[in-house]
């Protein structure tokens, strides 16, 4: 341990000086959820390469983000490579085909916002990383796996609080994978979690008429196939990952933007308008085709995921031979984090990083454009999120309907602490956002 902290080219790069000998002070960070609320203070101290772990690297440089992922595409730890059956769900046809089905579920939404302002005489204050987290689990249980959940309606917290427990269970499992085999420690794969998926599994495998090629198909029929090499566990891990990387992603992108626009009043009045100018009537159907090309709304987007990205950090990836990353020699088998949140608000690349502007995605802001090779937030190259488009015309569907049927408005006082369990959430358990029907 001695003579690998401080020895070979590992032994350059800078970093805490216990993270030399044990990936344990990281991995503690990582299982608190708070490696996004220190890692910005590490680069700040240590530079755009840092040393975490004995033989883990992370990186917040521009080049070296774009050699990893894009430009040398490099492999994911070799647990991860087995992915990609799943792609064939993603085509435009069948990204196109789901329309229907998120707009039953935005239909829902707004019935159910309705109701609340009627509650409250026209107005309403709502929990809206709780409500949109229900609708976006709605639209991935729609679209992908037979039919919706219902939770906008129902508001079970059962469903949201056993996806956390997943969530913050696959955070102490990659840290210490020994626990599993500790005796008193209860199965990661939860029980309710397993239940669920199950039911949906059964009940798809009996239909007698198979329905269309959805994504349940798709890992069923491979499963039925490859019984032996694609097990019933497997089913359960695709789906449960499909579920956390599909909902939770895109709802707390939805909820960061509103955050981002009631606390910028002067850009929420300028997405109203483009969103009323092409929406005339309140009562416009609100459709993948008309949210499409909306340029101030998907600069807000961009400018969102700039500024509060999801992922921010553990892009992992492997080296397989020795390689050179912004500057530092890097040898084989290392894991290398791009930092992606810490390149994204770059002041060297964004002029005032920590701003929200989506200007910059519309035409220079002082002076410098938006640069794509530094922005990265559905992570870039072959192995980057298979979801982005199913995820952007979600995200412009819901933005749309809220601005359009909606006045929103800043519910002042709320904590913006956060805390990373694969995506962020709020330490004060909500975001609220104030709702008025127009
Ligand atoms: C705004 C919403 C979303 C964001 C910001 C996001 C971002 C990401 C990122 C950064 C990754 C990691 C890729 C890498 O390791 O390089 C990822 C992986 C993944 N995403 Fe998304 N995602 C979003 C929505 C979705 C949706 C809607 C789906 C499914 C419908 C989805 C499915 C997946 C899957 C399956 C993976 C794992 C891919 C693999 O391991 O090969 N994501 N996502």
């Amino acid at each position: 341990v001695v003579i690998c902290a401080f020895t070979g080219p590992l032994s350059k790069i800078p970093g805490p000086f216990l993270n030399k000998f044990t990936p344990i002070p990281w991995g503690i960070q990582n299982l608190t959820g708070n490696s996004m609320n220190v890692a910005p203070k590490m680069f700040a101290k240590y530079g755009d390469v840092i040393r975490v772990g004995p033989r883990d690297v992370m990186i917040a440089e521009k080049s070296g983000v774009q050699k990893i992922l894009v430009d040398e595409d490099f492999v994911k730890a070799p647990v991860y490579e087995k992915r990609r059956l799943i792609s064939p769900g993603f085509s435009i046809s069948y990204l196109n085909g789901l329309e229907p089905l998120m707009k039953e579920c935005l239909d829902v939404l707004e019935r159910t916002l309705n109701k609340e302002c009627e509650k409250g005489g026209g107005h309403a204050v709502i929990n809206m990383s709780q409500m949109l987290g229900n609708l976006t689990s709605d639209v991935m249980s729609a679209t992908s796996f037979g039919g919706s959940f219902g939770l906008v309606e129902s508001n079970d917290l059962k469903m949201k609080n056993m996806v956390m427990d997943r969530l913050k269970r696959a955070a102490l499992d990659a840290q210490l994978p020994f626990i599993k085999y500790l005796p008193f420690v209860p199965p990661s794969q939860g029980e309710g979690l397993n239940n669920i998926i199950d039911d949906i599994v059964a009940t798809r495998k009996a239909e007698s008429q198979k329905p269309k090629k959805d994504l349940l198909q798709i890992i069923v029929d491979v499963n039925e196939n490859n019984p032996d090499t694609f097990t019933h566990l497997h089913v359960r891990e695709e789906m449960s990952l499909f579920m956390i990387a599909g909902a939770d992603t895109t709802s707390t992108t939805a909820t960061f933007t509103l955050l981002l626009l009631v606390n910028n009043q002067d850009k929420l009045k300028k997405l109203v308008e483009e969103i009323d100018f092409a929406f005339p009537s309140i009562h416009d159907s609100i459709t993948f085709a008309k949210t499409q090309d909306l340029p101030y709304l998907n600069a807000v987007i961009n400018e969102s995921m700039r500024r509060m990205p999801i992922v921010a950090l553990g892009l992992a990836r492997w080296t397989e031979k020795t390689s050179m990353i912004s500057g530092f020699e890097i040898p084989k088998d290392t894991i290398v984090s791009p930092a992606v949140g810490q390149l994204m608000r770059d002041p060297r690349v964004w002029p005032d990083p920590d701003k929200f502007i989506p200007e910059r995605w519309l035409e220079p802001y002082k002076d410098v454009e938006a640069d794509k090779k530094a922005f990265h937030p559905f992570s870039s190259g072959s192995r980057n999120c298979p979801g982005q488009q199913f995820a952007l015309k979600e995200l412009r569907l819901i933005l749309v309907t809220l601005i359009r049927r909606y006045e929103l408005s800043l519910v002042p006082g709320q904590s913006h602490e956060m805390r990373l369990h694969t995506v962020p959430w709020f330490t004060q358990g909500f975001y609220n956002v104030g709702v008025k029907q127009r």
